[in-house]
């Protein structure tokens, strides 16, 4: 697979078209392949392509959306970023410096400053354990003070989530699964990170708790001047705290724009497909684009070319041969991996429009 050059990387400032500010994260290029099954006979072993050339960076303070349909890669990439899986390729810079080129030291100290909000909380916590000592935990492995110290800093934490010292003798099972998501919020700002991936953390939670956890989120972020990224298979979640959305299929970035851009003029078919089905109650523009048909293709082998066409009302010629690029969409760092995407579907409304009728402008081309 040919992966052509990203656009410059821009971030929250970016957008505004003034100053771009240094990213605390930027991706590039980054790969994962896990390796499945037995040698072939010439020795090579499929594996699922889960990351695939993903380029990305996220400035100080903001809070960016990653979404996809289940099993597109939005963990595996966040694993990668978190340093909790190798890579295959591509790097991952925080706060200036490779993490790939960190000491022991140095990976250590990345591990404070980028935490992770896992998704189930009784997953998360030892349900044997009392949740005093399940929260004092990271603080003993990182040598973070005395008994003391460390108790005073979970009770303050405690209190910034909305909670007070009588959970620490709990068990997980005498919580409510609100109570239990502010208490794993808590055990991920003990260390005091200044980045937080937040892996679907209000999936697990019933309706009523969600937005008092996006809330709580969102004050924390504020208060202690973190720098988010969220992944979410919810639409309105994204659309409710995100700065930023990155639109993720079989492994790679499709479209990446600001949130208000993304929702209200979506330029990949896919993305465009994806929030017909996710809002229904949304104005459509582009009602021309069908619902998101049949399912992705196996990661195993993924397609040349475009990975989303056989999926696609836009698909033409090209699509089957050359990856898309990321081309730029118009409004500012918003970027569309589609070789087509300012085209519209065939079909009766839009007679003689389509991929076939009007090539997207090379003006939009390798910007
Ligand atoms: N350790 C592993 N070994 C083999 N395949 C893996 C491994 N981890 C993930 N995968 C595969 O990589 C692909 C991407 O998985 P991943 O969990 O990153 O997707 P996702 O978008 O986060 O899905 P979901 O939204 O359902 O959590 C899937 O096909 C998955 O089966």
């Amino acid at each position: 697979m040919r992966l052509r050059a990203p656009l410059p990387l821009l971030g929250a400032a970016g957008r505004g078209g003034g100053r771009v500010n240094a990213p605390l994260l930027s991706v590039e290029g980054l790969v994962k392949h896990f390796p499945v099954g037995a040698r072939s006979l010439i020795g090579r072993r499929s594996a699922v392509h889960s990351v695939d050339g993903v380029s990305f960076a996220v400035e100080p303070g903001e809070v960016l959306g990653l979404v996809g349909e289940s099993g597109c890669g939005k963990t595996t990439l966040a694993r990668a970023v978190l340093g909790l899986v190798r890579a295959d390729r591509g790097r991952v810079v925080f706060d200036g410096a490779d993490i790939a080129g960190r000491g022991r030291a140095g990976r250590r100290a990345l591990r404070r400053e980028m935490q992770l909000v896992f998704q189930d909380p009784h997953a998360a916590l030892d349900p044997r354990m009392r949740l005093g000592t399940s929260l004092e935990a990271p603080l003993a492995q990182h040598g973070v003070g005395d008994r003391a110290e460390r108790r005073a800093r979970i009770a303050a934490v405690l209190e910034q989530v909305g909670l007070d010292e009588s959970f620490l003798g709990r068990r997980p099972a005498e919580c409510s699964g609100g109570q239990l998501q502010r208490v794993v919020v808590a055990r991920a700002l003990l260390l005091r990170p200044r980045f937080l991936v937040c892996d679907e953390p209000t999936s697990a939670l019933d309706a009523s708790i969600r937005a008092q956890i996006l809330n709580l989120l969102m004050e924390l972020k504020d208060r202690l001047g973190l720098t988010l990224l969220i992944i979410s298979h919810d639409l309105r979640v994204v659309r409710h705290v995100c700065d930023r959305v990155a639109v993720m299929y079989l492994g790679q970035l499709v479209e990446v724009a600001a949130r208000d851009d993304l929702f209200e003029r979506p330029a990949h078919p896919y993305t465009r497909a994806l929030l017909a089905a996710s809002l229904p109650e949304r104005p459509a523009p582009d009602a021309e684009f069908g619902t998101l048909r049949g399912e992705p293709p196996s990661p195993l082998d993924p397609p040349p070319g475009c990975r989303f066409r056989l999926r696609c009302d836009l698909a033409g010629d090209r699509c089957a041969t050359e990856a898309p690029p990321p081309l730029a969409a118009g409004g500012p760092g918003h970027t569309v991996s589609c070789h087509y995407w300012d085209s519209r579907p065939a079909g009766p409304s839009s007679p003689g429009a389509g991929p076939h009728a009007r090539e997207a402008p090379d003006a939009h081309h390798d910007r």
